[in-house]
Parts: C-alpha cells; sequence; structure tokens
C-alpha cells in the first residue's frame, strides 16, 4: 500500500530550480533513504512533504489524499507526518516530557491524560524515562536527538522523516539513535530519511534514492545502488565518497 506519493515536484529558490520533478512513491513500511551531495535537494524534499516549504510544481499525496492543495490543513498534514532535524531542536526551557507533549496538546488538541502516557511510554521505549523531568541541556547530544524521534512519534504519525539525524552527534553518539531507528523500521514504521552516512543508509533502508541536482538519478535496493551503481553520476559520488574514507 503506497502511503506517499510525490509526483512531479519542483521547487525553486529565488528562481533557481532545486527540485526539478521529483517522483517517489513509499509503500507502507518501506524505509527509503535519500542519498547524494549537498546541495541536492534532500532537505527540500523532506521539507516539501512536511509542508515547510510549498512546492511550485507537482503534487504530494498521503494515503490518497493531496496534501499540497492549498486547502488542505498544514497542522493535520503535520500530525500525521513526524520530522526530526539535525538540530534537535527542543525547547531549552520546556522539560523533555513537556517537549513531547507541547504539540499534540496546544495544536492537536490532544486530552492531557493521553498526550502524558502516550509520552510516558515512548520515553520508556527508547531508555529515556528517568529523563521526563530533566530540561534538555542535561541530556547528551544522542539523549536529546532521541527526545526529538519521540516528540515526532507521538502522534502516531504516518510517516516519519529523518533529516540527517546523526550528523550533529558525536561518533560515539551516533550508534544509539541508529539502534532507535533500526528498532522503528523492526516496528514498521514508514520512513523517509537523508543522510550523509552510506552505512546507515546501506543497513537501515529498503530502498536508496540518489539526488543529483534536484532530481532523482537511479534508486534501487542499497546492495545494487552501492554495489553495482548503473549510473555514472552515482558511481562518482560513491567514488568520492569513498576517497574521502566515508565509504
Ligand atoms: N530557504 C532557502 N532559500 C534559498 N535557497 C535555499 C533554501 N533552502 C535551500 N536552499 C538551496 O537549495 C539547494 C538544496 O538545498 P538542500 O538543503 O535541500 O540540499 P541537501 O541535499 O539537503 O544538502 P545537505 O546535504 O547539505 O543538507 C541548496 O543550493 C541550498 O542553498
Amino acid at each position: 500500500m503506497t502511503v506517499l506519493s510525490i509526483s512531479g515536484v519542483h521547487k525553486l529558490f529565488n528562481g533557481n530550480p532545486v527540485l526539478r520533478g521529483v517522483s517517489l512513491d513509499v509503500d507502507e513500511h518501506e524505509v527509503v533513504a535519500l542519498i547524494g551531495a549537498s546541495g541536492s535537494g534532500k532537505s527540500t524534499l523532506l521539507r516539501c512533504v512536511n509542508l515547510l516549504e510549498q512546492v511550485d510544481d507537482g503534487t504530494i499525496h498521503l494515503d490518497g489524499r493531496d496534501i499540497t492543495d492549498p486547502r488542505a490543513d498544514p497542522d493535520q498534514v503535520r500530525r500525521r507526518i513526524g520530522i526530526v532535524f539535525q538540530a534537535f531542536n527542543l525547547f531549552p526551557h520546556l522539560s523533555v516530557l513537556d517537549n513531547v507533549t507541547l504539540a499534540p496538546l496546544r495544536v492537536h488538541r490532544m486530552p492531557k491524560a493521553q498526550a502524558r502516557a502516550k509520552a510516558l511510554a515512548l520515553l520508556e521505549r527508547v531508555g529515556l524515562a528517568d529523563k521526563a523531568a530533566a530540561y534538555p541541556d542535561r541530556l547528551s547530544g544522542g539523549q536529546q536527538q532521541r527526545v526529538a524521534i519521540v516528540r515526532a512519534l507521538v502522534n502516531d504519525p504516518r510517516l516519519l522523516l529523518l533529516d540527517e539525524v546523526t550528523s550533529a552527534l558525536d561518533p560515539e553518539l551516533v550508534g544509539e539513535v541508529l539502534a532507535l531507528i533500526r528498532d522503528l523500521k523492526g516496528d514498521g514504521v514508514t520512513m523517509i530519511l537523508a543522510t550523509h552516512e552510506m552505512s546507515f543508509a546501506r543497513q537501515v533502508a529498503d530502498r536508496v534514492c540518489f539526488l543529483d541536482g534536484g532530481l532523482i538519478v537511479e534508486q534501487g535496493p542499497p546492495e545494487q545502488v552501492f554495489g553495482a551503481p548503473r549510473e555514472p553520476r552515482t558511481r562518482q559520488f560513491l567514488q568520492r565518497i569513498t576517497d574521502a574514507g566515508r565509504l
């Protein structure tokens, strides 16, 4: 079953095309990794899916509904599509629990007891129940990022978008976030992740899409894209990464 259908999406910034006709269908329980050089449009694509950016052309359907229709309610859409960024963006003046329940309570009008119970269950699941009352500055980067992931999951989204979620972490903290994402995959969470970590894409993705110049140039199972890339541009990109010692 198709959860997300991106069709012919174009996005321009100041007249410069950043997405040039991207089409991508994501199935339920599928994990899709977006790879590509800096500036290839990975973040912009995720931001369009979450309606943080408006597409200039094309459509995006979630469960068959056109979310790029101007009549679509962005708050409703964002309840169904969680997003986690490289910078965890937790509110420093709110406890972990309040960070997680803020949007459900303020934006989505979830009853308080339900939001609390849901948040605590998720924090328990990611091993952070004992941090519910703590403030973000008392947490490590890896813990903060796990809280940000919990915050994105608290509405039981249909789709989770992960934008470079390990890039701001010290290397020794990356593992705990990757382990959580692998667990979520095991639970059947549908995800699109943009990453510079090829080993991560290789380990968790069902499908890898290589973006170049605002287009998906090649896509396939990780073993094919990494092991036997068909397109010269994919080969060049992977070669550069290998030369930099990052593959
Ligand atoms: N709000 C904006 N205004 C103007 N230009 C933007 C904006 N957001 C992104 N861009 C430009 O769009 C292009 C694609 O950026 P994007 O962040 O989507 O790439 P990316 O593949 O995610 O890169 P990275 O891997 O570095 O995160 C870049 O040239 C960037 O400078």
